[in-house]
């Protein structure tokens, strides 16, 4: 088949991103801080800027019960529930859909006082990852958002900010066979979830409000996040 331009990049983004995401925290280079913890969820930042911008990367790392990595994967990658879960999006727009696996959004966030509105155009792209080690090992599945062009939306046009980001959502299902031979039920798996984010935010915000919005914002996020898919799956055939 005729490939689409972009799927050299996402391709390449998608590997190195992954492999990034596999890496503990101790292996991912020096200088990060675990600066939010609750319960199985514990978030790491590293304090860096770009042209005088924080674009502090960040690395959560989160063990669910009950859900796999691909129901995960798939409420963080469709559209239609982007809405139920993402609480700072405003607007939301599928600029294409390159494959059933792969899309490319345009979306604005609320404004966070002082600094001006922002938007974002990324492609989006969720895959099943094969395992390498242990054949019989559940598979790890993976959604990358990385930022594009697009000449229909110009970065800076309008009244939003341009921000720029490169997010990895990596999850790999546990199951836990029950002693006495009964069926597989959602007590059995759990989902350990590894969340990778750089977000340039484009035009300069003051980095204390930049850093105080991301501490409150990340944890918030990811939270809520899992609580969703938790609650949408709960009557749900497992899919694994
Ligand atoms: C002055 C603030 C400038 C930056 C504001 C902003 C915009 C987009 C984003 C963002 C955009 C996409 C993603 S995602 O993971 O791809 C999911 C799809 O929506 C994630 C986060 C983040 C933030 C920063 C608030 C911070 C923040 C952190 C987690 C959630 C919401 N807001």
């Amino acid at each position: 088949a005729v490939q689409h331009p972009l799927w050299p990049e996402v391709d390449r983004v998608v590997k190195q991103q992954v492999t990034m995401a596999k890496m503990g925290i101790g292996e991912c280079g020096t200088g990060w801080q675990l600066f939010a913890e609750d319960g199985e969820m514990k978030m790491y930042r590293r304090e860096e800027e770009v042209d005088g911008m924080v674009v502090d990367p960040l690395k959560a790392v989160h063990v669910v019960k009950g859900i796999t990595g691909h129901e995960v994967c798939n409420y963080f990658f469709n559209p239609k529930y982007r809405y139920d879960w993402e609480t700072t999006l405003e607007h939301m727009t599928v600029l294409e859909t390159i494959s059933d696996d792969t899309m490319v959004f345009l979306q604005t966030h609320k404004r966070i006082w002082p600094a001006s509105q922002r938007d974002v155009v990324f492609w989006s792209h969720m895959r099943k990852l094969p395992n390498g080690q242990d054949r019989d090992g559940p598979d790890m599945w993976t959604v990358v958002n990385n930022s594009t062009e697009s000449s229909e939306h110009p970065a800076n046009a309008g009244k939003c900010v341009r921000i720029y980001l490169t997010v990895c959502l990596l999850c790999q299902t546990r199951v836990h066979p029950p002693k006495d031979g009964t069926p597989i039920s959602r007590d059995n798996v759990s989902c350990k979830i590894t969340y990778c984010s750089v977000v340039n935010p484009g035009g300069w915000a003051p980095a204390s409000v930049l850093r105080a919005v991301y501490k409150r914002e990340y944890p918030k996020f990811l939270k809520r996040f899992t609580a969703y898919v938790v609650n949408q799956t709960k009557n749900q055939p497992i899919l694994f």
